[in-house]
C-alpha cells in the first residue's frame, strides 16, 4: 500500500495540532490571510508551531505576501515549508525560495485543461505544486472554499515536481479522488471542519484513514 501524504490546513488551536499529529497526517497548515476564517496572528501561529511534534511538517500559507510579512512569519516560528496561494509570479516564487531557504509549494488553480500550463511554468521555481480548484471570480478566498474540480483533468499526470491534490476533498470523497488521479499527496481544509475555521478531530481522523484504506486501488 502506498503511503499517501496528507496535509490538514487551517489549524487554529493546539487541540487541532494534536488531532492532526494523532491522525498520522504529514503536514499541518497555518493560514496567514486576514480574510480567511482560519487566519492566525503571528503569536497564535508561533504557539501552534511550537506545539507540533517532530515529524509533523509545519506549512505557512500566505497570499501575495510581501517580504516584511514573510520576514515576520519566518523569524517568529519554526517552519518546514511555505505555501504560496496568491498570484505570485514564477520569479517571485524563486525569490522567496532563495530568500528564506525553505521549500516552497505554489498553488495553481484549475478549472479546465488550459490551467494546467501553469504547473509547468512554476515547476522550475517551486519545490512542489498544489493543484487546487480555481475559485470563482467573486470568491472572497483564493482557496479553502470546499470547491472541487474535475479530477479527470489531472488523472495519471506526471510532472517535474511532487504535487498535492486539493479542493473540496472530504473523508467521503478522498479515496475516489486518489483512485482517479493517482495523487500521492492530498490537502484539505473545509472538508474536515464543523463550520468555517472550526476543525473536527473525528473528521480529520476519518480523512486520513480514508487515504489509507486498502480499498483504494492503485493504478500501477
Ligand atoms: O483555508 C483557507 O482559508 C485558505 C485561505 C486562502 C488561501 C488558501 C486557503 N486554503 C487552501 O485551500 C485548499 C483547499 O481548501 P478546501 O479543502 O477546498 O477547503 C486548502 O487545503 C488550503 O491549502
Amino acid at each position: 500500500m502506498v503511503d499517501i501524504r496528507v496535509k490538514i490546513c487551517g489549524l487554529r488551536t493546539v487541540a487541532d495540532v494534536a488531532a492532526v499529529a494523532a491522525s498520522g497526517a504529514a503536514y499541518a497548515g497555518f493560514v496567514f490571510f486576514p480574510k480567511s476564517p482560519r487566519h492566525l496572528t503571528i503569536d497564535q501561529a508561533r504557539e501552534l508551531t511550537l506545539a507540533a511534534p517532530v515529524g509533523l511538517a509545519k506549512v505557512a500559507l500566505v497570499v501575495d505576501a510581501d517580504d516584511a510579512t514573510l520576514d515576520a512569519i519566518t523569524e517568529a516560528m519554526p517552519l518546514d515549508m511555505l505555501q504560496l496561494h496568491g498570484h505570485e509570479s514564477p520569479d517571485r516564487v524563486a525569490e522567496i525560495r532563495a530568500r528564506y531557504g525553505l521549500p516552497v509549494m505554489k498553488a495553481v488553480g484549475v478549472a479546465d485543461e488550459g490551467d494546467l500550463a501553469a504547473v509547468l511554468e512554476y515547476s522550475l521555481a517551486a519545490d512542489q505544486i498544489l493543484v487546487d480548484a480555481k475559485p470563482s471570480k467573486n470568491a472572497a478566498l483564493p482557496g479553502g472554499n470546499g470547491l472541487s474540480f474535475d479530477w479527470r483533468l489531472v488523472a495519471q499526470r506526471r510532472w517535474l515536481r511532487p504535487w498535492m491534490l486539493a479542493g473540496g476533498l472530504t473523508p467521503g470523497n478522498v479515496a475516489e479522488a486518489i483512485r482517479l488521479t493517482n495523487a500521492r499527496q492530498v490537502d484539505v481544509s473545509s472538508g474536515v471542519e464543523l463550520s468555517p475555521g472550526v476543525k473536527d478531530a473525528a473528521k480529520i481522523a476519518a480523512f486520513v484513514a480514508a487515504t489509507r484504506a486498502p480499498a483504494v486501488p492503485r493504478l500501477r
